[in-house]
């Protein structure tokens, strides 16, 4: 008789504290045993040998456009949650924006869900929006479970999904103070942003440079400060989403010392790609805040190192190819990269294998920091009574990242032709193998 469902065996076991061979077992979809530098005697009903391959807590990606209900032909949950397994997530928080309806009320968010707990392959969670017209919707959606909202200071590119002015962002962070939970921003302003991108096309200026000229650092650093001033009068919880430059994550580091309860993220694309990729590549890198230069993503890493950055996401944010493509003018074209799959390669590669970053620190920002902001509870690290969530990885293995490789709608992405040292050979989701050496078993 097994005494367990399933047993990881020989693996070496990488938590937020430690990497150490042992083995794992699994019952009911929970951790129920972890042992470290022993064999755990019981059977499973199941067991994987780990052997040479570490064992990564499933990863929690808190940053998804998956634009399913209503603009599917972007992406879709099924297609973007394979994805994410694909690259060891086992946990996403889904943007309320890019699907429509956005998920700006309860019965927007029922929606979603049913939908994204048919189709996903592994553990939704659903932000919800915060706009001028739905102040009086914030409670009830949290009531209904979103694990925080999430606003714009600057347009979103979404017509359904309207930017928060600050009288909306003021009153905004009152209700969600009172609520208890936390607001997400994309902090850059729409004064220096539309100013600078206004004179740009006056000029006829519009190369990749041109617009990254227009919506410079000092347009983030300036939106942050203003929504940290709000966050310390109003004591809403803050979260600032993909810092492109330690300079902004600087700002939040000062918030920090005075006692403000804020948190910041950035994203794979700050941490491996520059202005030089938006020239060679086109719309395929384009992202608003844009791509920074070598030295901004050098000095992001050292933020990274130093404990600056709380969180690493993708802000996976897919286009159909005909929405991506740019001529020649750089202000066209979907600001947006799809990045889902490979958010956990990029911190491998750029961060394990080439800058020494440990292998813990990575299970920190993309495990244990964004469970315990968006309240995923056990889930994040590896401990028992944790969800029976991991990525098993070949820390060895390189490979060169194909289109064909890519799980997305739209078979693109800024990364393809890159090499990434470290493949995840199984991804498992509540105890069931859900990704397997390049498949999807039992979908
Ligand atoms: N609407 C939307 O997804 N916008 C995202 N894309 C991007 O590059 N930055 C964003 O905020
Ligand atoms: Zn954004
Ligand atoms: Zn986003």
């Amino acid at each position: 008789m097994a005494n367990y469902d399933l047993i990881i065996r020989n693996g070496h076991i990488v938590t937020s504290e430690s990497v150490a061979k042992g083995d794992i077992a699994i019952k009911d979809g929970k951790i129920a045993e972890v042992a470290i530098n022993e064999e755990i005697s019981a059977k499973g009903a199941n067991e994987i040998n780990a052997e040479g391959l570490h064992v990564f807590p499933g990863l929690i990606d808190s940053h998804v456009h998956f634009n399913e209900p209503g603009r599917t032909e972007w992406e879709g949950v099924e297609t973007g949650s394979k994805s994410l397994a694909v690259g060891g997530v086992t946990s996403y928080c889904d943007m309320p924006l890019n699907s429509t309806p956005p998920t700006i009320n309860k019965e927007n968010l029922e929606l979603k869900r049913k939908l994204s707990e048919e189709k996903s392959v592994i553990n939704p969670n659903y932000w919800g929006g915060l706009v001028p017209e739905n102040i009086d919707n914030l409670r009830e959606l949290y009531d209904n479970g979103v694990v925080a909202f999430k606003a714009f200071m600057s347009p979103s590119g979404i017509n359904d999904f309207h930017h928060a002015d600050d009288e909306t962002l003021y009153k905004g962070m009152e209700e969600i103070a009172s609520i208890g939970s936390l607001l997400g921003v994309h902090a850059e302003s729409t004064v220096i942003c539309e100013q600078l991108a206004t004179k740009k096309l006056q000029e006829g200026k519009t190369s990749a440079r041109d617009f990254v000229e227009s919506r410079p650092i000092i347009s983030e650093i300036e939106a942050v400060r203003r929504i940290i001033s709000y966050a310390e009068a109003t004591g809403c919880k803050l979260h600032i989403v993909h810092a492109s430059s330690r300079k902004v994550v600087q700002v939040v580091e000062e918030a920090k010392r005075r006692g403000v309860d804020v948190t910041v993220e950035t994203c794979g694309h700050y941490l491996s790609l520059t202005v030089k990729d938006l020239e060679e590549k086109g719309g395929l890198a384009k992202c608003a805040p844009p791509l920074r230069d070598e030295e901004e993503l050098e000095d992001l890493w050292v933020a990274v190192a130093n404990g600056e950055i709380d969180v690493i996401s993708s802000d996976h944010s897919p286009a159909p190819a005909s929405m991506k493509t740019i001529t020649d003018n750089y202000f066209e074209g979907w600001g947006g990269i799809s990045g889902a799959q490979s958010t956990f390669n990029i911190m491998l590669t750029e961060g394990y294998a080439k800058r020494n970053l440990p292998l813990e620190k990575i299970v920190e920002l993309m495990g244990t920091n964004p469970a315990k902001i968006f309240g995923l509870t056990n889930k994040g690290d590896i401990a028992v009574g944790y969800d029976a969530d991991f990525a098993i990885v070949n820390l060895e293995e390189s490979f060169r990242l194909e289109n064909e490789d890519l799980f997305y709608r739209h078979k693109h992405s800024p990364y393809v032709g890159m090499t990434f040292k470290g493949k995840v050979k199984k991804t498992i989701v509540n105890g069931e193998v859900v990704f397997e050496n390049g498949n999807f078993p039992k979908v």
